[in-house]
């Protein structure tokens, strides 16, 4: 599953490598690659290969699933549309509760104790996946786990979800990106490197130079 995702967000150019301007992400990392997932939605042949994989893995790895419950905001429409797709509740969680209507924080009905799979798009560090977890437990929810397209696999994302005790399962990861991207001729050999030099260490900018 992991290289046939990896081949479909290739084949839209939902990869960008810039490593002489860097990319900050929503951690406050600079990284010389981001990966717009947000672009399978407008792809619908990929958006229904992710789809279907993201039923397949909370069919497999959840199966007492009965709710899901996307991340803000780029998880909200794959939640939506595996919720329908498996035909069961689905709704979304805001990274900050509302300031006026009912105040929501947690849109959609959710009642304690139910089974919750959060829908992810995409893990760097981990920080929104778990926050929103954390927001569902508060609310009473068993969570069973977070379903999410990419993940790269970080350090810093292993340890947070091991201190959380939460569960991940993402449809496809770095290794099977760049592993791909190489062989496709997406990217350089050297980039390959430098990719995964830069997801083991982040906090060395020695990539950014092109440092082996
Ligand atoms: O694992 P993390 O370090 O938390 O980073 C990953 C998060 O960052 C991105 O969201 P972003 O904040 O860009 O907002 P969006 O979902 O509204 O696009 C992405 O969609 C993930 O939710
Ligand atoms: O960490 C992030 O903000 C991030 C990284 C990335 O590759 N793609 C994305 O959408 N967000």
């Amino acid at each position: 599953m992991k290289t046939e995702i990896a081949k479909g967000l290739l084949s839209i150019e939902a990869v960008f490598l810039r490593p002489e301007e860097p990319f900050t992400w929503a951690s406050g990392i600079k990284s010389p690659i981001y990966c717009d997932n947000r672009l399978t939605l407008t792809a619908p042949e990929v958006r229904t290969l992710v789809e279907n994989s993201l039923v397949e893995t909370i069919k497999e790895h959840y199966p007492a699933c009965e709710v899901v419950m996307g991340t803000s905001t780029a998880g909200i429409a794959h939640a939506a549309i595996v919720g329908h797709l498996m035909g069961i509740p689905m709704g979304y969680v805001r990274g900050s509760a509302k300031d006026h209507g009912r105040t929501n924080q947690i849109e959609g009905k959710l009642l304690p104790g139910q089974k919750v799979v959060v829908i992810e798009d995409l893990i760097s560090t981990g920080g929104s996946a778990i926050d929103t977890v954390e927001v569902l437990r508060a609310a009473g929810a068993e969570v069973l786990g977070i379903a999410s397209i990419f993940t790269y696999g970080m350090q810093k994302g292993l340890d947070r979800f091991a201190a959380a005790s939460v569960k991940n399962v993402s449809l496809c990861d770095l290794d099977a990106l760049v592993e791909v991207a190489a062989e496709t001729g997406y990217i350089k050999a050297e980039d390959k490197e430098r990719i995964i030099k830069f997801r083991n260490n982040p906090s060395d900018e020695g990539w950014m130079k092109g440092d082996k």
